[in-house]
Formats: C-alpha cells, structure tokens, sequence
C-alpha cells in the first residue's frame, strides 16, 4: 500500500531552480532512500514535506492532501539540547506535542535499553558519543509515533566506524519495528544496506534520474555473497552519479499514468 505519493514537486528560491519535478513513492513499512549529489535539493524536498516551505507539485499521503504532522522528522545535526538531560532530550517531541514531562518520562524510559541507552537516561549529551547522541535523537523522533520517519543524513558528521556501526544497528531496529521511513543520504552504500529502494537525482534542477529496487536479503548482515551483490548495485548507481545527467529509469516514474 502506497502512504507517501509525491508528483511533480517543483521548487525554485528566487532564480535558483532547486527541485525541477521529482516525484517518488513510498509504500507501508518500506525503507526508501534518497540519494544525490550535495546540494542537488534533497533538503528542500523535506522541506516541503513537512510544510516549512511551499512549492509546486502534488503530495498525498494515504490518499488524502499531505499535512506535514505526518511526519517525525531527524535532522542532519542531532540537536540535542546540552541543558536537558539525555531523558528529557528524548521526552521534548512528546512536550511539544501537550505530553507532560511525566508522562512523556514514562513513555520513553522502557527503550532505553532498545536503543544502546541503558544507563544514560540522567547523563547530559555532552557525556554521550557521538553514536550515541544520534540514537538519543533517533528515539526523539520515533516515540513521536507519527506515521513516517524522515531522516536527513543522520549519519553524517560520524566517523567511518561509528558510521558503519550505526548503520548496521539502524537496519537491526527498522527490522524490528518496520518503520515507513525516507532517508537522505550522500552514502551510495548506506542506501544499499539500507533501503528497499533508492531514487538517485541528478544534480541541481533536481529530478530523479534513477529508482533502484534493492532486493538483497535481510539481515544485511556481512556474508560474501550479499557483499558481492550489494556492490554491484552500489557501482551501478555510481556509475549513474558520476556519469550525469544521462537518464536511466529502471521504474520511470514520469512515465507513468497518473
Ligand atoms: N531558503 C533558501 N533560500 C535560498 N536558497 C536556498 C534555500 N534553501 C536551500 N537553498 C538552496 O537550494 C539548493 C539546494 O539546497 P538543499 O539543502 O536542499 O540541498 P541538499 O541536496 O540537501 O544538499 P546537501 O546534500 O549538501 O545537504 C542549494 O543551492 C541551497 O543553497
């Protein structure tokens, strides 16, 4: 079942054309990605999907006209708030939404342990890891509850290690919970290990010039045979990146129907 449908969203800022007509889909429980080049408009793209900025285009969820309350959001920065305690960090989506600090407490204390917390929940963010700051501000944003994650680079400033690690506990938790989930990424192989599918755009006016399916098994975990697998999608869509703007569409979405 189809829950986010974008079509035609366009987007310019003055004469920058920013989005020039990406349209992709995002179906229950699916983890889809989206990668591009920096500064392609993946960013604005959230944007307008949580109606901090208006364009052109269609976007409906469930069917209906979207309202960005739909989503529970992640930022490129994990901003933490270092005068709040790592629980009340986690609580704060909760209290905006009219929760009580308490009820909120206790909404939140139980998934600690879930998520490699256990122990911290009176630390303050500044005595965190950097990992541990980004699993902090993941389980902000997904107690929220809404419908759909979107989560922009939440990797992003890690080192490589740390990185490869949260990655891999990231696909362990969506296996759990089958979040339906938009990520943005730079990394063509945190996509792969990632996603059930990528859009790749080209690079500004962004459009999508590619929708990849990733049908490697789960757990993603190291085996060589899936190694091998996921690398030759990975330089596929290498190969598509670096040799832009030629189209290749596996699924084009601008031709369809509708
Ligand atoms: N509010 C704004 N006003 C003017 N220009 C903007 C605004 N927001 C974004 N832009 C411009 O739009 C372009 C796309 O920005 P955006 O942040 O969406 O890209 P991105 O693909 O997310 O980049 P990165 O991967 O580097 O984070 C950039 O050139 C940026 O400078």
């Amino acid at each position: 079942m189809t829950r986010l449908e974008l079509r035609h969203m366009r987007k310019s800022f003055g004469a920058l054309e920013v989005l020039a007509g990406v349209s992709l889909d995002v179906g229950a429980g699916e983890f889809v990605s989206i990668l591009g080049p920096s500064g392609a408009g993946k960013s604005t793209l959230f944007q307008l999907l949580t109606g901090a900025i208006r364009g052109e285009g269609d976007m409906r969820f469930d069917g209906a006209p979207l309202d960005g309350a739909r989503f529970a959001f992640m930022p490129q920065r994990d901003a933490l708030m270092p005068w709040r305690r790592v629980i009340d960090n986690a609580t704060l989506g909760l209290e905006v939404q009219g929760m009580t600090r308490r009820a909120a407490r206790e909404r939140v204390a139980p998934l600690f342990a879930e998520f490699g917390l256990a122990g911290f929940e009176r630390a303050w963010p500044a005595e965190l890891s950097g990992g541990m700051r980004q699993r902090a501000a993941l389980l902000r944003t997904v107690v929220q509850q809404r419908d759909m994650l979107l989560l922009d680079e939440p990797f992003g400033a890690l080192d490589a290690l740390t990185r490869a690690a949260m990655q891999r506990w990231l696909e362990g938790m969506w296996r759990s919970h089958r979040w339906t989930a938009l990520l943005i990424t730079h990394d063509v192989r945190e996509a792969v290990l990632l996603s059930d599918r990528i859009y790749v755009l080209s690079a500004r006016p962004a459009r999508v010039v590619r929708e990849v399916a990733v049908p490697l098994p789960r757990p993603r975990t190291d085996s060589a045979a899936l190694a091998r697998e996921a690398a030759a999608i990975e330089a596929g869509i290498l190969d598509t990146l670096l040799g832009q703007p030629t189209p290749i569409n596996d699924h084009p979405m601008e031709n369809r129907n509708d």
